[in-house]
């Protein structure tokens, strides 16, 4: 054939191929979501093979291993004790508490470690729903915000980066921002769950910090989180929800799920300039994990293939499960 163009001449050799790449992936991309709890002992969750919940203990000593496989940034979600969850889940602007605590310890020894934190009622709510579920079972968006802002306060006196609105509520990055302002955390960011879809994929997670809502008490409480929650049939809906959170102030956007959802990553990214983030869930993880198990698929190459198509959608940072494993197989290569 007389061809003039051969677009195999640039894959055949790897040299070539890293030449001519587009999308890189790098550790520093990486937000590692970490699980903590009271107990005395690390222990591991079931349905996230390879994933602990952690005692402070052990969380120091991962936090260690982490900033060595060269990743700045984590995610701390708290499983609560029962008898610390209330139906306005009021805990969570408990200066003591476990997250505030937590916080305070690792920048005491990672004061360079940037810390990311989840707002949201659902770990400390006793009807396992990120805002206040009122008698009538409506989740109430402004008594919710005004809880979630003294959530980020107290999270930000303890020393986190960046606060993390995963609740969904409208209108609570612009009440956030202000109120961080008002008390004179300027400098303290958002990264806020822009487009978070109401989805199955959330599973694992929920186990991990029985957080699931409580459906079958005497109160009527939603079985799902559909009316805070996007649906998973709108795209567009997405893109004015990123305007929104752009215009009262978020510094970084998240799209979640991720994989699931890469067409939003793709279309977010040529309507706004922020950086965006895409977090590849729980179930996304758990599902890569048990086929790798069953010797189904080759774990490091899916792996590294996913992150990857994260980057080519849109994503600068990726929160993930397999921040470190991904990590120690980037540094290997
Ligand atoms: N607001 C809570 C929250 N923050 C992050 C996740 C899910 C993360 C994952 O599945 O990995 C959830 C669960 C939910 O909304 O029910
Ligand atoms: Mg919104």
């Amino acid at each position: 054939m007389e061809l003039t163009y051969r677009p195999r001449r640039l894959r055949r050799t790897s040299a070539l191929r890293q030449m001519v790449r587009q999308f890189h992936l790098s550790p520093l991309d990486f937000i590692y979501p970490l699980f903590i709890h009271e107990g005395a002992e690390s222990e591991p969750i079931e349905a996230m093979p390879g994933i602990n919940r952690w005692n402070l203990d052990g969380l120091m000593k991962h936090v260690g291993v982490v900033w060595e496989l060269g990743i700045r940034c984590i995610v701390l979600f708290p499983k609560i004790k029962d008898d610390l969850k209330s139906e306005d889940g009021i805990e969570c602007c408990n200066e003591g508490g476990l997250i505030p605590r937590t916080i305070k310890h690792i920048k005491q020894e990672y004061p360079e470690m940037m810390i990311m934190t989840d707002v949201a009622l659902d770990p400390y709510s006793s009807d396992g729903h990120d805002g206040i579920v009122n008698q009538a079972g409506l989740v109430l968006n402004d008594e919710t915000v005004s809880i979630l802002c003294r959530q980020a306060i107290v999270q930000a006196r303890a020393g986190a980066d960046l606060i993390g609105p995963s609740d969904m509520m409208d209108g609570r990055v612009g009440a956030i921002r202000k109120a961080l302002d008002q008390e004179g955390f300027q400098d303290v960011g958002i990264i806020s769950y822009t487009a978070k879809y109401s989805s199955a994929y959330y599973g694992p997670f929920r186990e991990a910090l029985d957080s699931a809502p409580r459906i079958g008490s005497t109160k009527k409480i939603p079985k799902d989180k559909s009316t805070y929650q996007m649906d998973p049939g709108n795209a567009r809906e997405a893109i004015t929800e990123a305007h929104l959170d752009q215009q009262e102030g978020a510094d970084i956007l998240m799209v979640k799920p991720g994989l699931a959802y890469l067409d939003i990553i793709s279309q977010l990214r040529k309507q706004v300039n922020l950086p965006i983030a895409a977090y590849n869930v729980s179930g996304e993880y758990s599902m890569v994990k048990a086929a790798a198990q069953r010797g189904w698929i080759d774990e490091k190459s899916v792996v590294l293939e996913t992150l990857l198509c994260f980057k080519r959608a849109g994503a600068d940072l990726i929160l993930t499960y397999h921040a470190c494993d991904a990590a120690k197989w980037l540094l290997a290569d």
